[in-house]
């Protein structure tokens, strides 16, 4: 592992690493913020934070504000990619940013020639915990957390893998990408045409078919002036999934807030806070 950005702030560290991942077959970048008391060796549970489209492990390091109330908590925070990157990595021939580089869409690709590298579902679930687990002062305690298609992401990985999850959040996510321009564009690519193959990465779905062992507590934050909302998010169709089965969802609507990361730095303490909860 290669360390390629160390900043202290708030009296902990943002680190920045690159690693060969054997699951995307490609170099991979990864941040991670350790509070202050990780450096006396106390170990620390840690919130794995999933970005949205265009993003990089940086947005939310640089933007969300997390570091204060992560430090208090006594939480470690790690921001990967959202999706395999370099030369010879394939991407959208139109070059779009809703999908290829930069919008895995936290799922493993079956469709050539994405299926090589694009297995983010594995990278996220399975080998960078094991990373983060034997490199860091960190306990096996984790939440997961994410933005947009990063909440896509917090809430299909946190419903599939209830016994490695204790807490899932999400602000503004995709919640039934089935039915919703993002999520048709990507599982096509991804998955094929074939919609059966699809349901599984679909909270919405995930939430209706029961297809979890522990209904772990889930936030979701959203922004009433979001600008993806009626057309992308539609997040009404996971309030009334988690009402029908009685799913344990604190579900927020915030007058004024649109998509961006103003609106995340406005909830990210409430969000750690929250998680702060079922880490205890
Ligand atoms: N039209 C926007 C759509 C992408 C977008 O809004 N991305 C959100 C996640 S879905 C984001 O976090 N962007 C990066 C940032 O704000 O730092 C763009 O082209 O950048």
């Amino acid at each position: 592992m290669e360390l390629v950005a160390n900043n202290k702030v708030v009296g902990g560290w943002h680190k920045r690493y690159r690693h060969a991942s054997q699951t995307t077959d490609c170099e991979m970048t990864f941040a991670i913020f350790l509070p202050d008391i990780a450096s006396s060796g106390k170990k620390v549970p840690v919130l794995y934070w999933l970005s949205g489209l265009t993003c990089t492990d940086e947005n939310f390091m640089q933007k969300a504000g997390a570091f204060k109330a992560a430090n208090a908590l006594g939480i470690a925070i790690v921001a990967p990619d959202t999706s395999p990157r370099g030369e010879l990595i394939p991407d959208d021939n139109e070059k779009s940013y809703d999908f290829g580089l930069g919008a895995g869409f936290y799922l493993n690709a079956t469709q050539p020639p994405f299926d090589k590298h694009y297995q983010m579902y594995d990278y996220i679930v399975k080998e960078l915990p094991e990373i983060i687990e034997s490199h860091f002062p960190v306990t096996t305690q984790r939440a997961i957390s994410g933005h947009s298609m990063g909440g896509h992401g917090a809430l299909t990985l946190g419903l599939k893998n209830s016994d490695r999850y204790t807490s899932i959040s999400a602000f503004s996510p995709i919640v039934h990408p089935t039915r919703c321009p993002w999520g048709i564009k990507a599982f096509t690519g991804y998955l094929g045409n074939d919609k059966s193959q699809w349901e599984d990465h679909d909270a919405v779905l995930l939430m209706q078919n029961k297809q979890y062992t522990t209904a772990r507590p889930v936030l979701v934050s959203q922004g009433s002036a979001d600008n993806f909302l009626d057309e992308q998010l539609q997040p009404w169709h996971l309030q009334k999934a988690a009402k029908a089965h009685n799913y344990p969802l604190q579900f927020e609507q915030h007058e004024g807030y649109d998509h961006s990361y103003f609106f995340i730095a406005s909830f990210i303490d409430q969000h750690l806070a929250f998680h702060a909860k079922y880490f205890a």
